[in-house]
């Protein structure tokens, strides 16, 4: 049942409202005045506040510009006195929902309220989606190794260091630039991420950079690249060490100069964009060998973030385990497996040369072939099939 809070200081408005949405079958609550319905509101969920405009000790507008600035997800119907139209139109602009007038029309209050809840249960619906998102991103592992990670993704997140993130295949080194950005000021911005290793090399720069019309064969219209579009935002460069040295000339100016040139043009454009890069290669190595520039390693390797491999952290298996077969109960709409303690240790035992990646495709392919409990048998018929 929807909750709705009448916040009015004149007991007969407030008799009426409640009359009227208690009728309705809504549960109502009131508030005599400002701030004892700012407290309410704050205190417990409601779908709807019917807030009055002029109101002793807090007027309505300070009501809900506070709800809102303290996160209330309450969606606000402003009740104005006739007089008084134009300060309910200011709080529409300021996040209210709707206002209506007093005396209220009987139709067109239902009809806003009804209107005001489903945008309340949309809210929330919204918001349990974006927890999920970010437990389903969310980091697991309790080995001193990743608490490392996790601590150092927490310090720099906020910062505008570019971070270069190395591993090997699978052990994790997207989710952390993930995590990265969004725990950053630019997370409303998008994260644009670019596998510099599945484009081929006469195409990246015109990928990272754009191009104009004409400035080669194929290319028939003009084209924004990647560092454009990741403007104001975060541009995770995966692969980094499989890039051609060409285009890592270009990355190079383009992180001193905070410039970039579309291929074929002559316009600099100013960018505004933190760079997140990851590789399995060993870059020291890359450079010795003349496959890596060291001035760019040098910009792109502000704060180092190594993800071991899973074998190297073998206690965050069963933790691992146990959020893919929440995962994958979930996608599949199945009650929870488990594994038999034999069989998480023999889990624990295994190479997983394709690191945690080869890990959840296990746990899935287990879940689909076995019963409830998954047994040490099945690890070992199961597991290292190639992944
Ligand atoms: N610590 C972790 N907790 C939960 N899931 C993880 C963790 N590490 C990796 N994963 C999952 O494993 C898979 C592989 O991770 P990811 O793509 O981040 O690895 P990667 O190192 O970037 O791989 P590649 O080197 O192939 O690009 C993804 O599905 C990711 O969600």
């Amino acid at each position: 049942m929807a909750k709705i809070l009448v916040i009015d200081d004149e007991k007969s408005i407030r008799d009426a409202l409640r009359d009227i949405l208690e009728y309705e079958g809504y549960q109502v609550d009131e508030a005599k005045d400002g701030q004892e319905g700012l407290d309410m509101v704050l205190s417990a969920p409601y779908d709807v506040a019917l807030c009055d405009i002029k109101m002793p000790k807090l007027e309505g507008l300070d009501v809900l510009l506070k709800a809102k600035e303290e996160g209330s997800v309450t969606q606000f119907v402003m009740v104005s006195a006739f007089g008084n139209v134009e300060n309910a139109v200011e709080a529409t602009k300021r996040g209210a929902f709707d206002f209506i007038t007093k005396p209220p029309d009987l139709n067109r209050l239902l009809v806003t309220v009804r209107n005001a809840i489903e945008k309340a249960n949309d809210v929330e619906v919204i918001k349990t989606l974006k927890k999920r998102v970010y437990k389903k991103n969310e980091i697991v592992g309790d080995s001193a190794p990743i608490l490392k990670v996790k601590e150092t993704i927490d310090r720099v997140a906020p910062t505008e260091a570019r971070v270069l993130v190395t591993g090997p295949n699978g052990s994790g080194k997207e989710m952390v630039a993930k995590q990265i950005h969004e725990k950053s000021s630019r997370f409303k911005k998008k994260l644009i991420e670019v596998n510099c290793a599945a484009i081929p090399s006469e195409l990246i720069e015109s990928e990272l950079f754009g191009h104009e019309k004409g400035a080669f064969t194929s290319a028939i219209k003009q084209r924004i690249g990647k560092f454009e579009q990741a403007d104001g935002g975060t541009l995770f460069l995966d692969e980094i060490g499989d890039m051609s040295l060409s285009a890592q000339a270009k990355v190079l100016r383009a992180l001193q100069e905070g410039k970039i040139t579309r291929v074929g043009g002559e316009k600099e454009i100013s960018i505004n964009v933190r760079v997140l890069a990851a590789t399995n290669k060993d870059l020291k190595k890359a450079i010795e060998e003349g496959e890596f520039r060291e001035d760019l390693f040098h910009r792109l390797n502000v704060i180092p973030i190594h993800v071991p491999a899973l074998k190297d952290r073998a206690t965050d298996i069963p933790l691992l385990c146990d959020k893919f077969l929440q995962d994958v109960s979930e996608e599949y709409g199945d009650t929870q497996k488990s594994f038999s303690k034999e069989a998480m240790e023999h889990m624990m035992k295994l190479e997983w040369t394709g690191n945690v990646r080869e890990l959840r495709n296990v746990v899935e392919r287990l879940v689909i072939m076995c019963g409830e409990t998954i047994q040490v048998d099945d690890v070992k018929l199961y597991a290292g099939m190639g992944i």
